[in-house]
């Protein structure tokens, strides 16, 4: 048995060497193709399979979603597998909307201490709201797009390239069916799975630019996806119980909803450098889509909204190299010798998870990974 058996099944978008655009599940090290699938009326989804992203897929709500699971997870043994050393992965969704928090009180915590050592801690509102920004769609690309690095304002009279280019290791979740003031409750409805999320991020950009509107440059030049949707029925037994929280949240943020087990993996340049747990978020997904939506703003089919850098109380544990390094002043020691603080040219980034199968054996996320280029 593998990560990727059948109790997992994500769906991604690949092409092979006629370049169409086709959706499929993984499987092991191959992908099994759903469009052809579709085609030859062995799975009915009303042509939502036959597209070249998951959107119309992902429209369809929970019935639909289970149905074609099923269907799929029946006819897995039979169907046509390409090798994945043969297919291009693409971003699986058009993503419509992205906006990403700030649930991890460690990673705040941190973050406050380091750009703000005069007033560090938690914000007040904190706690009793999850904090977010709205982040730039059109830039979220897939796992493995090369990331240039991004030139700006680093302070006053000091334009150019960015000096401290980081990563935040955060899971996404991807709104499959509309809706608005979405009760907690009702988050399995909507969120159709999960990915894994790389918020680039240069911090020199961001700390001159942030007040008193949040992160804009810093941040928009690229966001980076895993190609495997998880769905949330893979997760089933990832599911943990969220804690309870002083104070008490708001009335619409409550029942507050599960927190997820996910084990993160951070690799630079191959070498482990940290393991970000996810359980340990304070805000759980659900609470987040409430909170996006409790003003009445809808939400959209290919809507992603990212956690939040998953970060946990110890170093070994941080989800961006700005706490692992504490600002660059501990750099880490790679596998061939080097030293880094921050990302140089030519870095490689590779975020990985794995959460406890329904089963209790572990299945993967897979992995979200980038280059850093000039
Ligand atoms: O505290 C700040 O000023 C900013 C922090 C971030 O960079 C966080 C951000 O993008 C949200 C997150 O990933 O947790
Ligand atoms: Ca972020
Ligand atoms: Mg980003």
């Amino acid at each position: 048995m593998t990560l990727f058996d059948l109790r997992n099944l994500p769906y991604g978008v690949f092409s092979g060497t006629d370049g169409v655009r086709r959706i499929g599940v993984r499987l092991g090290d191959a992908v099994l193709d759903l469009s052809r699938a579709e085609s030859a009326e062995l799975i009915l989804a009303g042509g939502a399979l036959r597209q070249p992203s998951l959107n119309v897929l992902m429209s369809l709500g929970r019935p639909q979603w289970t149905a074609v699971r099923a269907r799929v997870v029946e006819l897995a043994p039979t169907l046509p597998a390409v090798p994945l050393t043969e297919v291009e992965l693409h971003l699986p969704f058009e993503v419509a909307d992205y906006a990403d928090f700030y649930s991890s009180e460690h990673h705040a915590t941190n973050v406050s201490r380091i750009l703000r050592p005069d007033r560090p801690g938690l914000q007040p509102n904190w706690r009793h709201l999850p904090v977010g920004y709205h982040g730039r769609a059109g830039t979220v690309v897939v796992s493995g797009t090369p990331i240039g690095r991004p030139a700006g304002q680093l302070g006053p009279g000091d334009f150019g390239p960015t000096r401290r280019l980081d990563v935040e290791a955060e899971v996404g979740f991807v709104v499959g069916l509309p809706g608005s003031r979405i009760r907690t409750t009702d988050f399995a409805e909507h969120v159709f799975g999960v990915v894994l999320v790389n918020d680039w991020s240069a911090r020199d950009i961001q700390a001159f630019e942030y007040l008193p509107l949040g992160p804009f440059l810093g941040k928009s030049f690229a966001t980076s996806v895993s190609p495997w949707v998880v769905p949330l029925e893979a997760l089933a037994g990832a599911f943990v119980p969220a804690a309870a929280r002083h104070p008490a949240p708001a009335g619409y943020l409550t029942p507050p909803g599960d927190g997820l087990n996910l084990s993160l993996t951070v690799e630079w340049n191959g070498t482990p450098v940290s393991s970000p747990p996810f359980a340990q978020m304070y805000w759980t997904p659900a609470q987040q889509l409430a909170h996006l939506t409790v003003n009445g703003a809808g939400v959209r089919t290919g809507d992603l909204y990212a956690s939040g850098t998953v970060s946990g109380p110890a170093r070994g544990e941080a989800g961006s190299f700005l706490e692992l390094t504490w600002n660059g002043s501990e750099p880490v020691k790679l596998d061939d010798g080097s030293t880094r603080g921050f990302l140089l040219d030519g870095d490689t980034v590779t975020i990985s998870a794995t959460a406890p199968g329904p089963d209790g054996r572990p299945l993967g996320l897979g992995a979200v990974s980038g280059t850093v280029c000039r």
